[in-house]
């Protein structure tokens, strides 16, 4: 095969479950020796569409061409083959508790050469020294920080000298910070050693700086498939989620709605409310943010949105939302007979602001916190109604 083909094609990939249809002929390429990755909303299909490539699912139609052979017309040694040639790191690690670090390194040798014992301990030793886990080879996974846990399935995805391996969500459940060490990492030993990488991932902007391409999968289909700088120079409105890195982190960070969908959310239960129903709005801007990105970095704004937004999702109500409704304000809706609603939303926050000891915090990251609530007659629009709560907003801190 020429070194210009792709070295996997996935061609009109469909795929329904249960009637569920997940990807809808998702075509995409995966050229050698680059880092691409996979990005879209969760439960989008990313995991499901790279399943079909490694076999554990097979396509209702569609076709994979890998290195020139089709799956459909490939004989069971030809996959077995290719399954040597691959290797995995998952989002959950996948590390065996009940063995040692060394141990797992050295799982995938065992399994897939027959290594004699010096020539197995001198390769799971290189991998060991290379990722500075010396020090804990001989502990248990259960026994190391998360951190260290990542370099293990990193160490172990690397072991074979594989020449594809698939990274699925590698950076799930770590900190900003070592999210960006994640990723650096395996730039580092792409580098090195110019293995073929396919990354499933959230973490936008960040895969950005690593990538070669980018595939945005969106309602079953690749929407998207190009340089991470065309696609943040793309005026394609169906981007712009994507593009707009920060609003998606911002979603995928918090799990609330973005603009957009709070929005229809607002305009559904004003349409949907009935009777004595009436729509609790209530708004906290956090006036100061921008700067606080400007200047401290996004990480700490995200962290403080981060940890806002969990606190809501504690309290919400079943059936209400929130959301961001700009960098600045965040939103909490709900439909309710009970007018005391409002004000239990209202105390909520003030307790999470006061046991914040926000003063303090606010007073050095230079932000302000201001609450507003309404209930909003029905009828008004999304966008009406939020501005109704937002004019009542007092200054918090
Ligand atoms: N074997 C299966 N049987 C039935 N449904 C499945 C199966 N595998 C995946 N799904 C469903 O397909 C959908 C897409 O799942 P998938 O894990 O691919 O999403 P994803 O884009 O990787 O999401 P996330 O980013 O949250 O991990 C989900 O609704 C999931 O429940």
């Amino acid at each position: 095969m020429s070194s210009t083909t792709p070295l996997i094609q996935l061609r009109n990939i469909s795929k329904a479950f249960g009637g569920r249809e997940i990807l809808r002929g998702a075509t995409l390429d995966i050229q050698r020796n680059e880092i691409t990755a996979i990005i879209g909303k969760s439960g989008g299909g990313k995991s499901v569409l790279v399943k079909h490539i490694i076999g554990l699912i097979t396509a209702d139609s569609g076709e994979i061409i890998f290195d020139g052979l089709p799956y459909s017309t490939m004989k069971r040694k030809d996959f077995s083959a290719i399954k040597n040639r691959c290797s995995y790191m998952f989002q959950n690690n996948a590390l065996f508790d009940s063995m040692t670090v060394f141990e797992n390194i050295a799982l995938p040798l065992r399994e897939k050469f027959k290594l004699g014992k010096k020539d197995l301990e001198d390769k799971v030793r290189a991998r060991i020294e290379q990722l500075e886990l010396t020090e804990v080879a001989q502990m248990y996974p259960k026994q190391i920080s998360g951190g260290m846990q990542k370099r293990v399935a990193l160490a172990r995805a690397l072991v074979t000298e594989p020449e594809i391996i698939f990274f699925d969500e590698p950076t799930t459940g770590l900190d900003p910070i070592r999210k960006k060490t994640v990723f650096s990492m395996i730039h580092r030993y792409h580098e090195k050693l110019n293995f073929t990488a396919v990354i499933i991932t959230h973490d936008i902007p960040d895969i950005f700086y690593i990538a070669h391409t980018v595939n945005i999968l969106d309602e079953g289909r690749i929407i998207f498939s190009g340089s991470p700088v065309a696609l943040e120079q793309s005026s394609d409105p169906g981007l712009y989620t994507y593009t707009h890195g920060h609003e998606m982190l911002i979603d995928e960070l918090t799990g609330l709605h973005n603009r957009l969908s709070l929005m229809r959310k607002v305009e559904a239960f004003g349409a949907e409310a009935q009777g004595s129903e009436q729509l609790v709005l209530v708004t906290v801007r956090l006036l100061g943010m921008r700067t606080m990105m400007d200047y401290k970095g996004d990480l700490l704004a995200h962290a403080f949105i981060r940890k806002l937004a969990k606190f809501v999702s504690s309290f919400l109500p079943e059936g209400a939302c929130a959301g961001m409704f700009s960098k600045e304000i965040l939103v909490i809706a709900a439909k309710t007979t009970d007018e005391s609603t409002l004000e239990l939303f209202l105390s909520q926050l003030e307790a999470f602001f006061t046991n914040l000891t926000i003063e303090t915090y606010c007073h050095k990251h230079r932000l302000q916190v201001e609450i507003g609530g309404a209930l909003v007659t029905q009828g008004l629009s999304a966008y009406s109604a939020i501005q109704e709560a937002l004019a009542t907003s007092k200054k918090y801190v």
